[in-house]
């Protein structure tokens, strides 16, 4: 059964539409990561879920029971619906021992004393922290707060938990080990996980599917694999991987020639297969500076290159190239003996290379992958083409 089933959700918070009809299926045991830029409606769709907020129209399912109805006005309350919601703020109490703030929950559904002892010491074990117990949150640094606060959570064996920019308030030291702390509890307690956040590198590397959202609307639901691979608009291409820092987009043109359809870019002339855009039109395409290897031989996936720049970045490097008329970022891993002035080739990954319709931004999925870069026309093309 699915953990959670969305549909048609819409939101409104003080007269402002927030959530635009979000439709999303969270399968029980996933994690799941809200991914999305400042004020896109992550966490209202978190408290939606939570029950905090009440859906204006849609329905929300959780373990096949419906806990809001927009038209009915069903509103289940946040504490019968099975999960339990982290803050990032942690929201402690600060008056209460480290030992009584996990134990509140069990306390109130008044749970025997010997076995809130029981749970909480298990809980706290969980998060390795049995010795802060008597410490009061004041008397811990950001990194224990939130363990404890993640300790209440799991406490009750929540069915599905709910993670708001958890690790927002820590330091980067910290966050990287409460990373791996978020991985092996979802992995040891297999609950259902649904985490917000802004941070690709968290989406990416916690999840086991990643929804993008913008503007109050989910625009792509994928594994972290595929999302990278082929984000379905420009707009998640330039969000994904680096926040699209140095992905390359090179201006095109669909054209058909012979009965062929050519894409015309400023590195060269690609015979397209696959169906889609069967018109003629303004496409761009997209590639990733990881994706671009640098030879000396030829290929017919290369096309020549000089070096223009060489950015050592310590892990990778970073080098500017320039082929045709365009100017293509190489990310090399380790150090790079490229100087400028070089001439090389510049290969690229075929597969990997997204092209999208430059007036809606969609992704143009069955024109990929391309063939073999036409090397006889790369002189004439770079004549040709004008945009
Ligand atoms: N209580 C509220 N009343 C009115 N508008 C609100 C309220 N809470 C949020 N909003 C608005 O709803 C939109 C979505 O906010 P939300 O906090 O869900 O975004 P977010 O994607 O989680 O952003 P962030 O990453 O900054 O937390 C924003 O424009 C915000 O200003």
């Amino acid at each position: 059964m699915d953990a959670i089933e969305l549909n048609n959700l819409h939101v409104s918070l003080q007269n402002k539409h927030v959530l635009h009809g979000i439709d999303l299926i969270v399968e029980k045991g996933e994690f799941m990561t809200f991914l999305g830029p400042s004020g896109c409606g992550k966490t209202t769709l978190l408290r939606t879920i939570a029950g905090l907020h009440q859906p204006e129209r849609g329905v929300i399912t959780i373990g096949g029971r419906t806990v809001a109805e927009g038209a009915s006005g069903l509103h289940v309350e946040p504490a019968k619906r099975g999960l339990s919601l982290v803050f990032q703020s942690y929201a402690l109490w600060p008056h209460m021992t480290v030992f009584d703030n996990v134990a509140f929950g069990l306390q109130v559904r008044r749970m025997p004393k010997a076995n809130i002892a029981e749970s909480v010491g298990a809980a706290l074990e969980k998060m390795r922290i049995p010795e802060l117990a008597g410490r009061y949150p004041g008397e811990l640094s950001g990194g224990q707060q939130q363990r404890v606060s993640i300790a209440r959570a799991i406490v009750t064996r929540p069915e599905i938990l709910l993670l708001d920019e958890p690790l927002s308030n820590l330091d980067a030291k910290l966050r990287v080990e409460m990373r791996t702390e978020l991985k092996r509890i979802h992995q040891e307690l297999n609950t259902t996980i649904i985490y917000v956040t802004h941070d690709q590198y968290e989406a990416m590397s916690l999840s086991t599917r990643v929804a993008v959202f913008f503007g109050g609307q989910i625009v792509q639901v994928d594994k972290p694999r595929d999302l990278y691979k082929h984000p379905r608009t420009l707009q998640v291409a330039e969000f994904i991987g680096n926040g699209g820092q140095h992905l390359n987009h090179l201006n095109g043109r669909i054209v058909i020639e012979n009965g062929r359809r050519i894409l015309k870019t400023q590195i060269g002339l690609f015979p397209l297969e696959g169906g889609g855009l069967l018109h003629e039109g303004e496409v761009v395409l997209t590639i990733k500076p990881e994706e671009i290897r640098l030879s000396e031989q030829n290929s017919q996936d290369s096309v020549p290159a000089v070096v223009e720049a060489v950015f050592p970045a310590g892990a990778e490097t970073l080098v500017q190239l320039r082929a045709g008329e365009a100017v293509l970022m190489a990310r090399v891993m380790g150090e790079s003996d490229a100087e400028p002035g070089d001439m090389c080739y510049a290969a690229l990954r075929r597969e990997r290379l997204n092209l999208y319709d430059k007036r809606t931004g969609s992704r143009l999925e069955n024109l990929v992958p391309l063939t073999h870069i036409l090397e006889d026309t790369l002189h004439e093309n770079r004549l040709s083409y004008s945009r």
